[in-house]
């Protein structure tokens, strides 16, 4: 992906944050891409989706406290609405009628409650994040922010993630982000993120995608139930280790955006 393609842009959320992003300008309906909470935009480019989706047109977003956004600092200004607040503010940006929003772990969930928030979502895709309530271990989670505040934060999260098997390009996210903050946005997921995502709007086509042996693979399809989802299974043997596969997830959606042109796109 040449970086000529790249076009910056700028915006701010509902709540003042400064958001920044980029756009790779392309054709049919915009696709909004939501990176997860050890992350920035930079992990489209580097995990091979940006060139497995050639023709769409890609806005990926620095959700606020990672890449070049602004650093909010508190928890409460972390929690999943104001994540939802800051992707609705790139829709407004760009001001198209349609989008389709596309993220990966809480940016898949994101996804989902910013489709539930905003009828201009005609397609959302989670991928390994699924809509159902979620009972967050306080203490588990206070534990994992405390570890990440810790001066060799970096080094907790890249072990774990190396233990468990995530690609290159999800470790190195992690050396990227700035740990008060990424504590501070752990601790936002006590704000909101444990709720289970209320509706599938009229229109709106939803889509859950985890690894072939997820053992809460029953949980993603309680969401097609329940949501009327659809869901898609990668060849993988947990959801960690499902981000080898992003970019052949990547192309799966480029088929639907390209069918979805030629008015053949299933709905
Ligand atoms: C089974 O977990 C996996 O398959 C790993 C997978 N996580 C998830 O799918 C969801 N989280 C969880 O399931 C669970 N949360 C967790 N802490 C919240 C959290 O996620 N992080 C906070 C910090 C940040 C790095 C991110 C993260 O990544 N921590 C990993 C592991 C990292 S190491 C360094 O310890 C994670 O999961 N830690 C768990 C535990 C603490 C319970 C062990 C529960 C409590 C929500 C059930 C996320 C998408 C979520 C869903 C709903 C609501 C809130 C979060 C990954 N996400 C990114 C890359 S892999």
């Amino acid at each position: 992906m040449q970086q000529r393609d790249l076009e910056p842009f700028e915006t701010t959320s509902a709540d003042g944050a400064r958001l920044h992003g980029m756009r790779r300008p392309g054709t049919g309906t915009p696709v909004v891409l939501v990176h997860g909470v050890a992350m920035d935009r930079r992990i489209w480019a580097d995990s091979g989706f940006l060139d497995a989706v050639p023709d769409a047109d890609l806005l990926a977003l620095d959700l606020r406290g990672r890449g070049a956004s602004e650093r909010v600092g508190l928890p409460q200004r972390h929690g999943i609405d104001r994540h939802v607040e800051d992707v609705r503010a790139v829709m407004d940006l760009f001001g198209h009628p349609e989008y389709t929003v596309f993220g990966v772990y809480f940016g898949g969930r994101t996804a989902l409650r910013v489709a539930a928030d905003d009828s201009r979502v005609t397609r959302a895709y989670s991928f390994c994040a699924h809509a159902e309530e979620v009972e967050l271990p306080d203490d588990a989670v206070e534990q994992e922010a405390a570890a990440i505040e810790a001066p060799d934060g970096h080094r907790y999260l890249t072990d774990h993630f190396h233990r468990v098997g995530a690609p290159d390009w999800m470790v190195d996210a992690c050396r990227r982000v700035d740990l008060p903050e990424l504590a501070a946005v752990t601790r936002g997921l006590w704000h909101g993120s444990a709720r289970a995502v209320q509706r599938r709007n009229p229109g709106q086509d939803l889509v859950l995608i985890t690894a072939e042996g997820d053992p809460e693979r029953d949980v993603f399809t309680a969401g097609e139930r329940r949501l009327g989802a659809r869901i898609w299974l990668v060849d993988s043997p947990t959801r960690v280790r499902a981000a080898h596969r992003l970019a052949e997830v990547g192309a799966r959606v480029a088929t639907e955006a390209a069918g979805q042109a030629a008015g053949t796109g299933a709905r």
